[in-house]
């Protein structure tokens, strides 16, 4: 198995760390287009698995896609991250032109990989990822989903004082901080709706706070997040790679499921070794439709910026 990551910086660092310590690949490529970056943030990261008991070799590389070639997997985390007070759709005009020419380079050298998108804005960089590359849908994943339902669940578990891990709930819907949908009505506590334990004006500032969650951090650290977004890569990554079929709110191609076509937006998919295999069908209530319908129509305006 082998993995690469594309964009050295704080995500995609992160990430690749997440996935040399868990093993997910005998070898991993992290390339950027910093001069010695890559090199020099790999070498740094072999340098614990003597302290940390992994074996799994990073390779770092400055824009040389021939030492990616052959990768099962990669990852597409290049492009400028955002400052306090911006939209992750004011990234568009510049991340566009750097995912169009990384997937090409990609493509060239692991024509057969399945690609995961990370750059923002998401749900619009993973449709130009698969418009450009004209793969098979089932290989390309956006990842947001899987972010903003660790939030979700983070600021449950915050709010009734429990463990993240007896959380479980899902955001769907474009991974923006008015596009998000976190499913309240669905989260449970171990099973049991979390409407049980919380009063509805304390789960609906949860489902806020978790739609801005990418907001308030950026605003804390003045610029955006990465150990969250690192380890939900990894996440999606090793479903991959394990063939574990878990199921991930990601970003796909949509033909006719939540009444919308032509369009990657996030729904619940199960992950395995042909990437995103099968869409899950929620039963939506009408207001969550709404919500779904509202978040698709987003999506779609900026994906319409990309032909302006
Ligand atoms: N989908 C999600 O849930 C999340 C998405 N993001 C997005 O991920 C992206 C990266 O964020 P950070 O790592 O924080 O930014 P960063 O600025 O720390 O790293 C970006 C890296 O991409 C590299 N790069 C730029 N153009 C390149 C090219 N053509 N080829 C190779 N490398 C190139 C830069 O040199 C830099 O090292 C941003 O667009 C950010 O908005 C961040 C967090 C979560
Ligand atoms: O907030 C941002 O711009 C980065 C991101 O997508 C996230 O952390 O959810």
């Amino acid at each position: 198995m082998k993995i690469t990551v594309v964009g050295a910086g704080a995500v995609g660092a992160t990430t690749a760390d997440n996935i040399i310590r868990r093993e997910l690949a005998e070898e991993l490529v992290l390339l950027d287009i910093k001069e010695g970056v890559a090199e020099g943030k790999s070498l740094d990261m072999y340098q614990t698995a003597a302290l940390l008991n992994f074996n799994t070799k990073p390779v770092g590389s400055t824009n040389d896609y021939e030492k990616t070639k052959g990768s099962d997997v990669v990852v597409i985390t290049s492009g400028l991250p955002r400052k306090p007070g911006m939209t992750r759709e004011e990234l568009i005009g510049i991340n566009a032109g750097i995912v169009k020419s990384v997937t090409d380079n990609i493509l060239k050298y692991s024509p057969k990989a399945i690609i995961v998108v990370v750059s923002n804005p998401m749900d619009t960089m993973t449709y130009l990822a698969l418009r450009e590359s004209g793969i098979p849908k089932k290989r390309i994943i956006g990842m947001g989903g899987a972010l903003d339902s660790a939030r979700f669940k983070t600021y449950l578990a915050l709010e009734m004082n429990v463990s993240p891990n007896d959380i479980h709930g899902m955001v769907i819907g474009g991974h923006g901080d008015t596009t998000m949908i976190p499913l309240t009505r669905l989260a449970t506590y171990n099973g049991i709706p979390v409407s049980r334990f919380i009063a509805a004006d304390k789960l609906d500032k949860v489902a806020a706070d978790t739609m801005v969650g990418g907001a308030t951090l950026t605003k804390l650290i003045g610029t955006s997040a990465w150990y969250a977004p690192g380890a939900a890569t990894a996440m999606i990554v090793e479903s991959i790679v394990r063939n574990q079929k878990r199921i991930v709110p990601c970003s796909v191609m949509l033909n006719g499921e939540y009444g919308q076509k032509d369009i990657c937006m996030g729904v619940p998919v199960v992950i395995g070794k042909g990437g995103w295999e099968k869409i899950i069908n929620l039963r939506l209530s009408d207001a969550e439709k709404a919500s779904f319908a509202k978040s698709a129509e987003a999506v779609r305006n900026m994906n319409a910026a990309l032909d302006a």
